[in-house]
This record gives C-alpha cells, structure tokens and sequence, in this order.
C-alpha cells in the first residue's frame, strides 16, 4: 500500500505485521511500474497537507482505477468541498482514532485480495463471513458435499440456508446437473403431490397435459425442499416412500419411476417439535436428518455482519448508479448492535435500501431505518421481560403466518386475535408480508 501522508510506526508496524507492505509518499507521488494492479492507496488527510492534496487530487484524475481509502480527523472536515470531491473517490474512509482491525478488512476488500474470510473458506466464496461460527459450517459443507446422503440444514429464516444447500450441491459429484430449490410453504396445498411428483393428463379437473414433478425435474442433481416441517402429512409420505425406494408415482398414474436425486430439506422450524406434536412424521424425520447442518443466526457472527454489508454495498454499485461508498461508523456500529430477526436477508434489503436513500456519500444509522424499538444486542437482560416479549410475540406470528401459508383469516383464527391485529403486528415487528411470501 502507498501511504499519502505520514503514518504512525505504530500504525506502519501493525500494518507490515498483517502482511501489507507499506511505502509512503509525499507530494512527488506516483505508481512505480512494479506496483501497478497491485496496490491499494491510503490517503491521511488527518493533518490535512495541501500539497499531498494536490498531488491525490491529481492520481485520482489520471488513474481513476486505483483503489484509494481516506483518513480524516474526526469532526466534520468532509463537509470542505475539497475534501468532499476526494471522499467521493475512496472506496471506504475512517475517521481517526484508527480502527486497525476494519482498515484490514477494507484494504483486504479494496486490492482484491481474498480476505481472511475468504482464506479460511477458500473454495466458498457464496459464503461471506469470518466468524469462527461460520468457519464451522464451511467445514461441514466440504465434509458433507462428496457423501451422497440427505441433508438437513436448520436455522432461523434469512440466515442462508438455500446459499448452504448450493454450496452443498457444488461441491458435489452432482454439480453438472440440476440444483432444484422448492419452497414447500409456499406451493397450494391441493397441488402439493402434484408439484412434488408431477402428474398424468387427467389426474384430476386442471390436469390436461402430462407433468414432469420437481424432483424429476431434478433428476440426477439435488433437489431443496426448503420449509419441509410445512409439507401435508399425505405428501410426507410419499416423500419417505421416495427417499426409501428411489422410485416415485405421478398422481394419476401406478407406474413407478426410478428417479436418482440427492434430497436436502431446510427448516426454520423445530422438526423435533413437530414429530412431537404429531405434525411431521418421525421416520421421514429421521430418513431427512442424517447430515444435519445448523447455520448460526447472524448476531451470533460478530463482524460478519460489517463484512456482508459492504459485500451488499458493492454488489449494489455493481449493477446501479450510486454514489454511496461506505458506512458512517455510528452505522457500523448500530449493526453490529441489532439483532437481525431477519437475517442475512434483512441486512441485504436493509443495505440496498439505505444505498437509495443516502444522501451523502456515507450510509448513517437513519438510512438504514433499524427499528427504534428493537432489541440491540448485548441488551436482553437489562431490556427486561419487554424485549423477550417483543421477540417472542414476533417469532409467534412469524411462525403462524408461515403454518397458514399467509392466509391472515387462518391465521387470525389460530393465534385467537383479529385479521386487524395481524396486520397490526405485522407492522409493529416489521414483518413484510409480500417478502416473507416471496421466501
Ligand atoms: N453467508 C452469506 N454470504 C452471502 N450472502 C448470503 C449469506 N447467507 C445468506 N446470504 C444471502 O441472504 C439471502 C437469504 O439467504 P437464503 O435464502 O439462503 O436464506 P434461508 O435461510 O434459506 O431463508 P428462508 O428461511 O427464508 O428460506 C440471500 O440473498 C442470500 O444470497
């Protein structure tokens, strides 16, 4: 890297510690020939020198390829319209006292070079993430991946299950052929069988053509019967008929068809719970649970959650004309304090919708919109019943929205409450209703 201005030795030794290789430079700058694809640009505007200025402002012109990072004092010195043009040609910029475990990961995210995230799971890039919880589950992926067998992968809603189960078929002998992902929740109950198994040309009233189902679909890859703990008890038999024999009948027809497919099933339920209520049928329970993979929820991944924010942030400018480059740090902060009963998803659509509403060219803790109300992490207890309340009265609709396939009446009848207080808490907790149907 090319420190423009004059670091700290203390600054510059942890820096060479951490494997950087740190040159400074002054007013005379350039890019030696050597350095060129290869280096990230730091500019320390903490003493504010007019002529390192100058000569940023001048690299910045002729190479605007070159990845730079800004450090300013703290206070409010973006506002200097001189300044200001330069933040806006950073990719990332702090404010001093150095936070040195964040400029790694912005220096590792701005030249290109994988990340430790991305060291420990090299081959796993559709895994973003550095926490130890997280290096767990990429190991069960690879163990997992090469052996034939069904997967059950659990966890909260959000929290990459799907992304788990691609990874998964990836790695795979299989990953020549189909990955199938199937939301069960999500599929008419009355078509359930006929989805799943397919059908025959009469089967039933709407049947006037023939009908490959989805696990033939999905013939000789892997198919993801995402929210299983939602399938009927009639299908969950079929399923375990299928998943002991290998063989398969369209509705409307006996002829049995051997179809060769690997099954994984993901649930944000608890399926022990289910058997236990007679709701899931305990031999197919056990038939899906033979490699089981719980992915963590996301705050419990520490800076997981700062990493796969600027992830989301640079996909976004990816693909839309932005001019937002990074986060304020009370931003950073707020996150890494939620709770994210959403997830991965949540911060995703949190992060997109910020980069629209930013004004400057920082996202703050207001673009973000993290309810005022929420639990913060680290603050249950002293939050009191109130919070556990609040969460536990989110996780009840949540759970009963989804067991009613979103129909409110339904589900206004089983919690014994209104179609108007569904609504109610709905808006109370966030819950989206068109977005939770999409997943
Ligand atoms: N580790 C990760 N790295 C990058 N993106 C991720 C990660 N985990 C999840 N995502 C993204 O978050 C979103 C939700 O992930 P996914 O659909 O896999 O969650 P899920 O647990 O299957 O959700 P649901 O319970 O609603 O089915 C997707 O956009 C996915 O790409």
């Amino acid at each position: 890297m090319i420190w423009f201005g004059q670091p700290e030795a203390r600054e510059c030794s942890d820096l060479t510690e951490a494997g950087w290789h740190v040159r400074t430079a002054g007013a005379d700058a350039g890019i030696r020939e050597h350095e060129r694809g290869n280096v990230v640009l730091l500019a320390d505007l903490r003493r504010g020198d007019a002529r390192v200025l100058q000569a940023m402002r001048q690299l910045m012109a002729d190479r605007p390829e070159l990845p730079w990072i800004a450090l300013i004092p703290p206070g409010a010195p973006a506002q200097r319209p001189q300044v200001r043009r330069i933040l806006q040609g950073c990719r990332d910029f702090f404010s001093a006292p150095l936070d040195l475990p964040r400029l790694l990961v912005a220096l590792e995210r701005a030249s290109g070079i994988p990340s430790r995230a991305a060291v420990a799971a090299a081959d796993l890039p559709e895994l973003v993430g550095c926490s130890a919880v997280l290096a767990v589950v990429a190991a069960s992926l690879r163990k997992y991946a090469p052996i034939d067998l069904p997967v059950l992968i659990t966890g909260e809603t959000g929290v990459g299950k799907e992304v788990a189960a691609r990874v998964l078929h990836r790695l795979s002998a299989r990953a020549m052929q189909p990955f199938v992902a199937i939301n069960c929740g999500a599929l008419p109950l009355n078509l359930v069988q006929s989805e799943l198994f397919g059908h025959e040309r009469g089967a039933f009233t709407d049947a006037t053509a023939r009908r490959i189902g989805h696990i033939e679909s999905a013939a000789g890859g892997t198919i993801l019967l995402d929210e299983v703990g939602d399938l009927p008890l009639d299908v969950q038999t079929n399923l375990l008929r299928f998943l002991q024999e290998g063989v398969l009948q369209r509705v409307g027809s006996s002829r049995p068809i051997e179809v060769d497919v690997r099954v994984m099933a993901a649930t944000h339920l608890d399926l022990e719970h289910a058997v236990a209520a007679g709701h899931f049928r305990e031999d197919l329970y056990y038939r899906l649970n033979v490699l089981r993979l719980q992915i963590p929820p996301l705050r419990e991944r520490g800076d997981d959650v700062e990493l796969l924010a600027h992830r989301f942030l640079e996909r976004f400018r990816e693909r839309q004309a932005c001019t937002v480059h990074g986060f304020e740090s009370t931003a950073l902060r707020a996150m890494r304090q939620y709770t994210w009963p959403g997830n991965v998803r949540e911060l995703r659509n949190r992060v997109q919708r910020a980069a629209v509403m930013a004004e400057g060219a920082l996202i703050s803790t207001a673009d973000l919109a993290l309810p005022t109300d929420a639990p913060v992490r680290g603050t249950p207890v002293s939050a009191g019943l109130g919070v556990s309340r609040a969460l536990a009265e989110r996780e009840a609709v949540a759970a009963c929205l989804r067991e009613c396939r979103f129909n409110i009446s339904e589900c206004a009848r089983r919690l014994r409450i209104s179609r108007v207080t569904v609504y109610r808490l709905c808006k109370k907790h966030r819950l989206e209703l068109q977005e939770l149907r999409a997943h």
